[in-house]
């Protein structure tokens, strides 16, 4: 699968090209990669071209910092339409691919038609909560933290029903570099958007798990009571909802992009 050397790394990213009008494209979570669409993108695929990649220090994409931001992370999605000649997409964010959704939609609106943000916030967590897992993380590595990380993202029965589909995100999880996953780290606690969100102009829907403490329905309806055009949808899942309801993220999606 293809990679392409940006200004500052190497992305690694897939593109399934099925020749339709409108492409979207998939920005994955801290400590995830583009595999955690892989339930969501064939439900999507009928109806647009898919494009996925690994955010910088994740997966496969490579990173050359020990500190990185959301808007140097957002250019990076801008220079990989570049590269792709890809004029006007849909964007799907996660978390904090959700932040990074936020950051394009201000300041590259005109490379959007809509903008998808789920399981995200303003602002995620506190300056003290960041800098205490990123010093965890480096003392101790990233399986120091994996227990944890598995409760914030499933509900206890997802876990049980599917324990296949969570070992498998888990061990994408662990395989990441310390480097990258602490450098994201900073990126998500240096990012605020709370005083920015009027800028963001673009059609949003917004996506937020009933049963996330991480970034919560609250999160959510902060969000879209400071945009302009945005609605507000939940779905019965924790934070990594796209992986526990693909179908009904799925379906919201295909609604807000097709009916909204
Ligand atoms: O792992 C977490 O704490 C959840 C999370 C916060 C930002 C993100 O992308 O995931």
């Amino acid at each position: 699968m293809p990679t392409v050397n940006l200004t500052n790394h190497t992305c690694f990213y897939t593109v399934e090209d099925a020749g339709k009008e409108d492409t979207i494209v998939f920005s994955n979570s801290l400590g995830t990669d583009y595999t955690m669409w892989d339930e969501l993108v064939p439900i999507l695929r009928p109806y647009y071209n898919i494009l996925r990649y690994d955010t910088r220090g994740h997966g496969q994409s490579t990173i050359q910092a020990d500190t990185v931001s959301i808007a140097e992370l957002g250019q990076d999605v801008v220079e990989l339409l570049d590269h792709l000649e890809l004029g006007k997409v849909y964007f799907c964010g996660l978390s904090m691919g959700g932040l990074i959704g936020q950051w394009l939609g201000i300041h590259a609106p005109e490379r959007f038609k809509k903008v998808v943000l789920a399981n995200t916030a303003s602002k995620i967590g506190t300056e003290e909560g960041w800098n205490s897992r990123i010093k965890q993380v480096r003392e101790h590595g990233l399986e120091s933290i994996l227990d944890g990380t598995a409760q914030r993202w499933f509900t206890p029965a997802f876990r049980e029903k599917h324990p296949d589909v969570v070992a498998a995100i888990l061990e994408k999880f662990t395989q990441n570099s310390v480097q990258g996953y602490t450098a994201c780290c900073a990126a998500v606690r240096d990012a605020d958007f709370r005083e920015k969100l009027q800028r963001l102009q673009v059609p949003v829907l917004v996506i937020s798990g009933e049963q996330d403490e991480v970034t919560t329905p609250t999160d959510g309806e902060f969000m879209v009571s400071r945009m302009p055009q945005a609605r507000h949808v939940t779905l019965d899942a924790n934070h990594l909802s796209a992986v526990e309801l693909p179908q009904a993220f799925a379906e919201s999606m295909l609604h807000f992009l097709q009916k909204d």
